[in-house]
């Protein structure tokens, strides 16, 4: 029988998951099988903790106001034990950390170690709360202005003279949005990638470690199923219906979106523990719909989100890419698609394979690693992806643009140059998180942090913070030449992607910044670009 150290309501200090700062929280309860504390959080964030991530809270010591504000101070005052030195084992990092915190409370200069940690912890709680309301006012924003994006991009793309200047743009009568077929298509769809996925073959990989320190098991046959789909396509199945119903297709996946997001606010609801992400508890049911609360939504074995960012929405934008090179043939009386058309084809299912051949490499990614699954990813997943990522090529089907031969080779040029940052840096990346010691990265110079984990600052993330981003942009401008200059739609993947990878390099150093402290200070200052050498 463990022994029961906390009692249900006492107040301690708890650390909070994957970093070395401790929160005020309460104590709901004990479970003696698991030996987990559930406990509250200040900002109504309920976790299970192990007891040796909690501490009484008389052992810690809070600074005085004026010297916690100042910035200038606090960075030169610093005795974070990720700052001390630069070693090269990930167990040594792991070894400082432990120390630091079991010691923390008995010797003054651990205190001070300790007391930096405070100092970090206090502010992220009180902006979150001074920040709510205006998250909750963003949610509904996003809830309505993204599908009715969506309905804007799909409707310009059939004009003409596609524009921005085409506001508000003719609409349909609303029966033209339903059509039964094509909602069964979709459905049949979802239904026919979720049997490739639960087919027992392919690997079985190991996701990256819960806070509970559990790893969970996720099937990677992306390989497989795509070539389960190309022989599907290969049978001749007549894909121009996609073309001529694309705003039909487009309503039907929303509407399964929607269903989809409201079963998972559902049953987040019941869900607890490591099965949590940290946000989408604010209690604002706009604001928890859209974020999504649960980490990792499972039916049994079934990983919902694994599933859906990977099988039915990126398959899907292949599959319509390569109706539209039907459809430009048809419509343009072709015998095969335009060099443009091929381009866009080319590249793009490039990445989409790259994507599931390197199907294990998405579980280290920020979406699978920290987000919960709500209507932004599901409707991101399920529409965003397939109906507007293939605009490109469903522009080329009713506007050509003749590429000649020399603007193709420096086009391709360009595509592969992007795809092979992309590719080393997010493969350098994944092979260290899962094996800091593989004796192919020893070459790498790394920065240990407190949380146990290191930093690589050589290599490809010695170039800069996101090389994967600056890879990734590349591959965007390659996908957006082949449509040439006369309109600025097929240019809209581009302008959204670097609003979306700007707005995701910010959003991931806060969440580096609060994870490792002082180290990610020091990384920072190494590397200081962060996606473009000398630009940004
Ligand atoms: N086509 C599309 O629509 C989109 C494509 N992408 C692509 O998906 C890929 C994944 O992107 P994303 O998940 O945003 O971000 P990353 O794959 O870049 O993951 C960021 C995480 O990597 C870890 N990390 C950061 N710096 C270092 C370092 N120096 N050493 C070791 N680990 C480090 C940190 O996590 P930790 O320390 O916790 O391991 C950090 O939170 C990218 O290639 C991106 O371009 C992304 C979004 C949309
Ligand atoms: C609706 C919102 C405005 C934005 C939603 C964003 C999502 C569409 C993207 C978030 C991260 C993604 C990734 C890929 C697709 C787009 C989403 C879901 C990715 C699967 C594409 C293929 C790549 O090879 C990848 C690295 C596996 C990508 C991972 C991130």
């Amino acid at each position: 029988m463990p022994t029961v150290r906390y009692q249900n309501g006492d107040m301690v200090m708890g650390r909070w998951p994957g970093s070395n700062l401790y929160y005020e929280v309460k104590v709901l309860d004990f479970d003696a099988k698991s030996s987990l504390y559930t406990v509250i959080y200040k900002d109504g964030t309920e976790l299970e903790l192990k007891e040796q991530d909690m501490k009484n809270a008389s052992g810690f010591q809070t600074r005085s106001r004026s010297r916690s504000r100042s910035p200038g101070r606090r960075r030169s005052q610093s005795r974070s034990p990720a700052r001390t030195t630069r070693r090269s084992s990930s167990r040594m990092a792991a070894a400082v950390t432990t120390a630091a915190i079991t010691d923390g409370v008995t010797s003054s200069r651990k205190d001070t170690r300790l007391k930096d940690s405070l100092e970090i912890r206090l502010s992220p709680l009180v902006s979150a709360t001074a920040a709510f309301s205006s998250y909750c006012l963003r949610a509904y924003f996003w809830l309505l202005f993204l599908p009715a994006w969506v309905l804007f991009l799909v409707l310009q793309v059939n004009l003409e003279d596609p524009s921005l200047t085409n506001f508000p743009p003719p609409l349909p009568a609303l029966e033209a949005f339903w059509d039964a077929q094509a909602l069964g298509f979709v459905i049949l769809w979802i239904l026919f990638q979720a049997l490739l996925y639960i087919l027992p073959v392919g690997k079985l990989s190991e996701g990256v470690p819960l806070r509970s320190g559990k790893k969970l098991k996720y099937r990677t046959n992306g390989e497989a199923v795509s070539l389960a789909v190309a022989a599907a396509v290969h049978q001749g199945v007549d894909l121009t219906y996609i073309h001529s119903h694309f705003l039909q297709l487009t309503a039907a996946s929303f509407l399964v979106a929607v269903l989809l997001s409201v079963y998972l606010y559902v049953r987040s609801q019941y869900a607890a523990g490591e099965q949590l992400a940290l946000g989408g508890s604010s209690g604002n049911v706009a604001y928890d719909f859209f974020k999504g609360h649960e980490l990792n939504p499972r039916i049994k074995e079934f990983d919902l989100k694994f599933f859906c960012e990977m099988r039915p929405g990126l398959i899907g934008w292949c599959l319509i890419n390569f109706a539209m090179a039907l459809a430009e043939m048809k419509q343009q009386g072709l015998d095969a698609p335009s060099y443009s058309m091929i381009l866009v084809n080319l590249f793009q299912l490039l990445y989409v394979v790259d994507g599931l051949w390197n199907e294990e490499a998405i579980l280290t990614t920020m979406d699978l690693m920290h987000d919960g699954f709500g209507f932004m990813l599901a409707f991101g997943d399920l529409v965003w992806v397939p109906f507007t990522y293939t605009l490109q090529a469903y522009y080329l089907v009713s506007h050509p643009n003749h590429l000649s031969l020399p603007a193709v080779a420096a086009i391709v040029t360009l595509k592969l140059v992007g795809f092979y940052i992309f590719r080393k840096s997010n493969s350098e990346k994944n092979a260290f998180r899962r094996n800091p010691s593989d004796p192919k990265l020893s070459h790498l110079q790394i920065i240990p942090t407190a949380t146990g984990k290191s930093l690589l600052v050589s290599g490809w993330w010695g170039v800069v913070r996101h090389p994967n981003y600056l890879g990734d942009l590349l591959m965007a401008l390659a996908w957006s030449l082949p449509c040439g200059f006369s309109h600025l739609l097929p240019w809209y993947y581009m302008i959204y992607f670097i609003i979306l990878l700007v707005h995701r390099d910010a959003r991931d150093m806060s969440e580096c910044r609060r994870k490792y402290g002082s180290a990610w200070d020091e990384y920072c200052r190494t590397v200081r670009y962060r996606i473009i050498p000398r630009v940004y």
